[in-house]
């Protein structure tokens, strides 16, 4: 993995309108070397969007993204390296509809930029990104006869290929089952370890709980909190749980927290 020293994500006073909606409204958001930085927030509060201007899917009207160092300017060719980003979209369907098998669909993600033809060795690398995710048996079955979380799990792959620096996933366990979920927080252990940045959207913390170093709480299209994880309100059900901490209840923060079913350490 190449080392980066500058913030792997640098994005500052990021506003997207579409129409009449003002949905990001001077997002700052850095995300450093290593870190698993979880994005959270109400639904509708615009945690999609913000990783798709990201990722250059939806340009900012206002504001500017660095990705590994480099700036992502709408319109004009960039040099950020794209094939050391893995992106993994919300609810995507990993067969499109089309009956492509697993294989197929992973080695996509080998795909990016000017790249039309599958390097050298792609067989292998596509059977080690199936590995990391536990489906290497799979990989020649036709994605749309896989259950969901399996599914979901492709499209994991499908980043993974590339051997990416910084991955972004957009609610990458949402709907998916309990094995699932357990295999993708191994495999991000895995791969922390080796020093991949993550920015993830989620819904609660879950099986990533132990990885996230860090939360961006986003509310009405702004960072309402920025820093240490919101604990999950389960841990209230937990023998010998201590109830010493406020629940913010009359901030910001607190109507988050509670839109997540969360609760935010003092
Ligand atoms: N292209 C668009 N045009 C108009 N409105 C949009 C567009 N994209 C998103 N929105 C609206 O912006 C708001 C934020 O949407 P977004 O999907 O970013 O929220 P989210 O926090 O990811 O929500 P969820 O948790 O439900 O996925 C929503 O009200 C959505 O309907």
């Amino acid at each position: 993995m190449t080392e980066t020293r500058e913030p792997v994500i640098e994005a500052r006073d990021l506003h997207f309108r579409a129409g009449a909606s003002h949905i990001l409204r001077g997002v700052d958001l850095i995300v450093e070397p290593g870190e698993v930085v979880a994005l959270l927030g109400a639904n509708g509060s615009g945690k999609s969007t913000l990783v798709k201007t990201l990722v250059g899917i939806n340009p900012p009207t206002q504001g500017t993204v660095r990705l590994l160092g480099e700036p992502l300017t709408a319109g004009r060719r960039t040099t950020v390296d794209r094939s050391r980003i893995g992106y993994v979209p919300q609810r995507a369907n990993a067969g499109g509809g089309i009956p492509s098998t697993a294989q197929e669909v992973v080695a996509s993600g080998l795909l990016h930029g000017r790249r039309l033809a599958l390097p050298r060795g792609w067989r292998d690398r596509v059977a080690a990104a199936l590995t990391q995710v536990g489906l290497a048996d799979r990989v020649h079955d036709p994605v749309h006869l896989l259950s969901g979380g399996q599914q979901q799990r492709i499209l994991i792959a499908r980043a993974l290929v590339r051997e990416p620096d910084l991955l972004i996933l957009d609610e990458p366990v949402a709907g998916v089952d309990v094995a699932s979920q357990e295999a993708f927080a191994t495999t991000m252990r895995r791969l922390v370890d080796g020093g991949l940045t993550v920015l993830v959207v989620l819904h609660e913390l879950g099986e990533l709980e132990p990885l996230v170093t860090r939360a961006v709480v986003l509310g009405h299209g702004k960072v309402v909190h920025d820093g240490t994880p919101p604990q999950a309100r389960r841990d209230h059900d937990r023998a010998g749980h201590r109830h010493q901490h406020p629940h913010a209840d009359d901030n910001t923060l607190g109507e988050q927290a509670r839109a997540l079913d969360l609760e935010v350490r003092p």
